[in-house]
């Protein structure tokens, strides 16, 4: 059985989709926040997963917050770390330490607005289609390897919070798809990409690009 941790910084609703979803395969060992607050730790814990916080304002810097989170995941011995709704950018030492096995889901189609903001940033810039996109975690932010992506369009009266809701259906669409074709081995890292095989059926060829969710 292998173990995954998410981490949240707050209601953790692409958490909750994976719970929900159920990974084969694999437990959640842990849901971890940096925010006390953060209002997905109760989802967790009423389900009787282990919880914790670990706040990065109770650290001087990056260097010691991410070294106690690290310390923190690692007791759960992950195959797989999972951002969810995390907001704290990591250090390199960190991602190194994950790596092959951190994942993070972005609200827009990378390599398109990276960063945050990204729903007014969209509109602002006009653009017709734009989505979410599962993918590693690098050091350098919001620029691994590609997992998934889901597109939604834009509509003309579209606000801000119209935008990110019909962005957010889908990623509790792709992020669960993403983390169950990692967890049975069927995602190949091979430098800057990342390649979903096919699982082969009994009688031929899956696609994994048509798979339903
Ligand atoms: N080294 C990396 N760290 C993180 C990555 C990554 O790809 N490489 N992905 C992000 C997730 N993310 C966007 O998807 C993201 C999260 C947070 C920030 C950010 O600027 N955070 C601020 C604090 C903001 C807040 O607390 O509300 C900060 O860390 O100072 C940008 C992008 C996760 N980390
Ligand atoms: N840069 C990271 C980022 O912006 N993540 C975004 O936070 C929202 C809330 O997630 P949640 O409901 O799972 O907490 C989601 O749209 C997620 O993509």
């Amino acid at each position: 059985m292998k173990s995954i941790v998410i981490l949240i910084s707050g209601r953790g609703s692409n958490m909750e989709a994976i719970v929900r979803a159920g990974i084969p395969g694999a437990r959640i060992a842990a849901v971890i926040s940096n925010r006390p607050g953060a209002e997905g730790l109760a989802f967790a814990a009423a389900r009787d997963i282990a919880t914790e916080v670990v706040d990065h304002t109770a650290y001087p810097d990056r260097e010691r917050f991410d070294a106690a989170l690290a310390e923190a995941i690692d007791r759960h011995t992950p195959d797989l770390v999972v951002l969810a709704g995390f907001m704290r950018v990591l250090t390199a030492d960190f991602v190194r330490h994950y790596a092959g096995r951190l994942i993070n889901i972005h609200p827009s189609l990378l390599p398109a607005f990276g960063g945050l903001h990204t729903h007014r940033r969209a509109l602002e810039a006009g653009v017709r289609v734009h989505g979410a996109t599962v993918h590693y975690v690098t050091p350098e932010l919001d620029c691994g390897p590609i997992v998934v992506q889901a597109v939604v369009p834009v509509l003309p009266d579209d606000t801000e919070a119209e935008l990110a809701a019909r962005v957010l259906a889908e990623e509790h669409r792709i992020y669960p798809q993403a983390v169950r074709w990692i967890i049975a081995g069927r995602v190949r890292l091979d430098g800057a990409r990342a390649e979903v095989l096919a699982a082969p059926e009994p009688n031929g060829f899956v696609n994994p690009a048509l798979e339903p969710a």
